[in-house]
């Protein structure tokens, strides 16, 4: 027995400056602005989904936590036998936290690393649909919001967490010099993209700490046209670029990467794979795009 994840859901984030992000969800990246039961914190949809961003005010400008959806109360049940069996420690959401997050059951519990996860389902969805400023579509549905990657310190054991105890499937390896993350010269650390769903991966870690707690999310839309306004948005609005335009060999997305009043990266791509778990072999990239994805501009 695993956990039957089924997508990533949404992602919550504190704030030191919630005008920054204001305008960054709006005019950088066109997310449609949305209400919810809290005025101080901004909500945002990307598609029939009530919230999939929230930012709340906070001490620190950091990733709080991501959302998992599983299908019904029985499969949020087994998840908590599962956790609990493995050693994990579980907490219950809290009716005010639920209605927050308009689910009907929540849990609560930490990766090896300290990232906060949450696992939920009956979320609410909305009769208008989510019409961006820009005009852009999502891709969400079954690939669900996107992909996050969570910084971690033990690359070994973080593959084990997530893999054998949270039930994601290995997609893609990848290595990167030891020296990267101050290990000795001569050593590898390894980035793993991870999947639950035809999306080629919703969940990546990347050995290196980070003070947001995240090292990236990503959004998907449906034509590069999309993606090509979003980068002039970039430009026009002077957020800062993270990395070029360029297509990445494993999921093969064309994106580009920006920095979030976050502190971490927001990936901004379309064209993203779609695999079948009944077909798919996980193999190891040997580089991290066919061309572009200029981390040098970020530095
Ligand atoms: C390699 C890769 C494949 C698919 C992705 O969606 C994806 O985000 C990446 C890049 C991961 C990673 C990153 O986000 C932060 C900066 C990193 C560590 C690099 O400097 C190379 C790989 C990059
Ligand atoms: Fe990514």
């Amino acid at each position: 027995m695993t956990i039957d994840l089924k997508s990533m859901g949404y992602v919550r984030v504190t704030s030191t400056d919630l005008e920054a992000w204001r305008t960054f969800a709006e005019k950088v990246l066109g997310l449609v602005t949305a209400k919810g039961p809290n005025p101080d914190h901004l909500y945002y949809r990307i598609d029939e989904v009530s919230a999939r961003l929230v930012i709340e005010p906070g001490e620190v400008d950091q990733l709080a936590c991501v959302g998992w959806e599983v299908a019904d109360h029985t499969a949020l049940a087994e998840a908590r036998e599962h956790l609990e069996k493995a050693g994990v420690e579980v907490e219950d959401g809290t009716p005010e936290e639920l209605a927050e997050r308009r689910v009907q059951e929540m849990l609560r519990f930490r990766d090896p690393f300290d990232n906060v996860f949450e696992l939920f389902h009956g979320i609410t969805y909305e009769r208008r649909p989510a019409v961006s400023p820009y005009g852009h579509t999502f891709v969400t549905g079954e690939q669900g919001m996107g992909h996050v990657v969570i910084p971690v310190s033990d690359d070994v054991e973080a593959l084990e967490f997530y893999r054998d105890t949270l039930g994601f499937r290995l997609r893609d390896s990848m290595s990167m010099p030891g020296e990267f993350a101050g290990k000795e010269p001569g050593t590898k650390i390894w980035l793993r993209f991870l999947g639950i769903n035809p999306r080629h991966h919703s969940l990546a870690f990347l050995p290196f700490p980070n003070d947001s707690k995240c090292v990236h999310i990503m959004l998907e839309v449906d034509k590069l046209d999309d993606v090509g306004r979003a980068l002039e948005r970039v430009t026009k609005h002077g957020a800062k670029l993270s990395a070029t335009l360029g297509r990445h060999m494993n999921d093969e997305m064309v994106s580009f990467y920006v920095k979030s009043p976050g502190g971490f990266d927001i990936e901004f791509g379309t064209e993203g794979l779609q695999v079948d778990d009944q077909r798919w072999v996980a193999r190891e990239s040997t580089a991290v795009s066919y061309w572009g994805h200029d981390f040098g501009v970020g530095q």
